[in-house]
């Protein structure tokens, strides 16, 4: 059914890919792929375990000799045409990505284009890797600083960005002359194994890019932490996970890269365009059907504007049509898993218990066993789930708040620090408020601030390192002094 809907059904692969070649499991075990919207098996893959990704990291290792010594500028090519074909096949990849993860296929075709960025950026960047002299402290010597790449990286990715997520870490760990093994979350292989055989057809050599899929990732995990082959870990996906790798990886004191949970914070204050707060928290909350790491999680919206934005806000999310992904008319799609469902509806469960009010939604819907309502809640308390908790879902919790400080104070009141935003026309504020939110990111009258070109990342247990950008890059270097005497 899936291979159906392809222009390129030779993208839809169901097996590892390690040092250049499709791998099944050495014990023949597969597993299903289900599409979350209509609850159907799209795909039977390879369930690869320990064994392989052992394989997977010593073919890494014996490709990292000879990839770190390629010129940047020829790492840099290759990793062009990769985009170019992950362009070309932009509306494939945005369908399987659809059919495993169920986003609306606007959505899928947007972070195509987005992942493939990621791609582009890093290619450039490539041939952008500098040294340094510096000044010396005697005549006789001089100090010079080179970057070498870090070696081989395990990457472990979510289900939420089955492609952008990949890209991320690949392109810049591929730039920096790094080789690369990936896990992809057991929900969304398919989007993995597509961007893999595109890389493949680039000519990206065997062993740079390698792709082990499957259900035991507890195992996977411990192989790739506890490898003195692997000198990194980079991951994005919960705190709880983030925290165990990075304990795993004390071990052989190897570089992380974490890009965790979050808790993102609006803060509408009451001088602000009402008109571009609401449009911009629609967007932050229901992006995703709010399975996004810097979707907003609270909105606090300034006591004297309240009723106001609440009005406005509830009736633009009652424009959203719930459906399959795939359908034009949809414009959001299901959650993850049942799970999901579940996990969404008790948090909102115990708001309501609490005196919170449904203003729309409130509960699962009956499209599906995945989906739950766009939900908007009022009245919310900060002793509510709610105020700490990362919903994933597509859930609205409007706090109320009089001043600056209890604004400031409600929204750094959380471990998390990965996102936050404001909507206000003050400049002092702008700075003020800027300057105190303890997150990595914080946009100010705009929340679609996420591009290839600026630093991702978190600060506090949101994680650390930072991920696109100039910034991206340096996770994947090691710098080297040398210190030059007179011959
Ligand atoms: N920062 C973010 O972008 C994300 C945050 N989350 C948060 O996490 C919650 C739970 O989502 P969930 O999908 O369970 O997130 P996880 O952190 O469990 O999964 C993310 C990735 O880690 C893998 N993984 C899980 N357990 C281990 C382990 N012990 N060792 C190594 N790898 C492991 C998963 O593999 P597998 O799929 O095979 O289990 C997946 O590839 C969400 O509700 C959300 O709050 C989730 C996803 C992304
Ligand atoms: O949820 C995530 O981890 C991905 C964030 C998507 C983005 O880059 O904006």
């Amino acid at each position: 059914m899936l291979e159906q809907k392809l222009n390129d059904p030779s993208l839809l692969k169901q097996a590892g890919f390690i040092n250049g070649q499709w791998v099944n499991a050495k014990d023949g075990k597969t597993f299903e792929v289900f599409n979350p919207a209509v609850g159907e098996v799209i795909a039977n893959v390879a369930d690869l375990g320990t064994k392989e990704t052992l394989q997977a990291i010593e073919a890494a290792q014996v490709a990292f000799d000879d990839w770190k010594v390629v010129p940047a500028k020829q790492r840099s090519s290759l990793l062009r045409r990769w985009f170019e074909l992950v362009l070309d096949h932009q509306e494939d990849l945005a369908v399987i990505m659809t059919f495993e993860q169920g986003k609306v296929i606007a959505e899928s075709r947007g972070e195509i284009a987005y992942g493939a960025s990621y791609i582009e950026w890093f290619a450039e960047e490539a041939k952008r890797i500098y040294g340094d002299v510096l000044p010396s402290t005697s005549a006789d010597r001089r100090s010079l600083v080179i970057k070498q790449p870090v070696g081989v990286v395990g990457a472990i990715t979510p289900w939420n960005f089955p492609n952008a997520m990949i890209t991320r870490k690949v392109a810049p760990a591929l730039a920096a002359g790094c080789t690369i093994v990936l896990k992809p979350a057991a929900e969304t292989p398919l989007s993995a194994l597509a961007l893999a055989e595109l890389g493949r057809r680039a000519g990206i050599p065997a062993g740079v890019f390698n792709v082990v899929v499957g259900t035991d990732a507890k195992a996977i995990g411990a192989e790739l932490t506890s490898s003195s082959i692997v000198k990194k870990i980079t991951f994005t996906g919960s705190t709880a996970v983030g925290k165990l790798l990075m304990e795993q990886s004390a071990k052989t004191v190897k570089k992380t890269s974490m890009e965790l949970g979050g808790n993102a914070p609006v803060l509408i204050f009451e001088d602000a365009d009402l008109d571009k707060a609401v449009e911009g928290a629609l967007v932050a909350k229901f992006r995703n059907a709010g399975q996004t790491c810097i979707c907003a999680n609270r909105i606090l919206v300034q006591d004297s504007i309240y009723e106001e934005f609440i009005s406005r806000f509830t009736a633009r999310v009652s424009e959203f049509v719930l459906g399959d992904g795939v359908s034009s008319t949809s414009t959001m799609g299901p959650l993850i898993s049942r799970k999901a469902v579940a996990g969404v509806t008790s948090l909102v469960d115990d708001a309501v218990s609490q005196g919170a009010k449904i203003c729309i939604g409130g509960s699962a819907s009956n499209n599906g066993d995945h989906f739950f309502q766009p939900t908007v809640l009022r009245d919310l308390n900060t002793s509510m789930r709610l105020a700490k908790e990362e919903v994933f879902g597509p859930v609205a919790p409007v706090f109320m708040f009089s001043s600056e400080k209890e604004a400031v104070d409600m929204a750094n009141d959380t471990e998390f620090g990965l996102a936050a935003y404001m909507y206000t026309k003050d400049h002092s504020r702008i700075w003020r408020v800027g300057e105190a939110l303890e997150y990595g990111m914080v946009g100010i009258n705009e929340t679609a601030i996420s591009s290839e070109m600026i630093p991702f990342g978190g600060v506090k247990e949101s994680g650390q390192g930072r991920e696109g950008s100039k910034y991206g890059l340096e996770d994947y270097l090691e710098v080297k002094y040398f210190c030059l005497g007179d011959i």
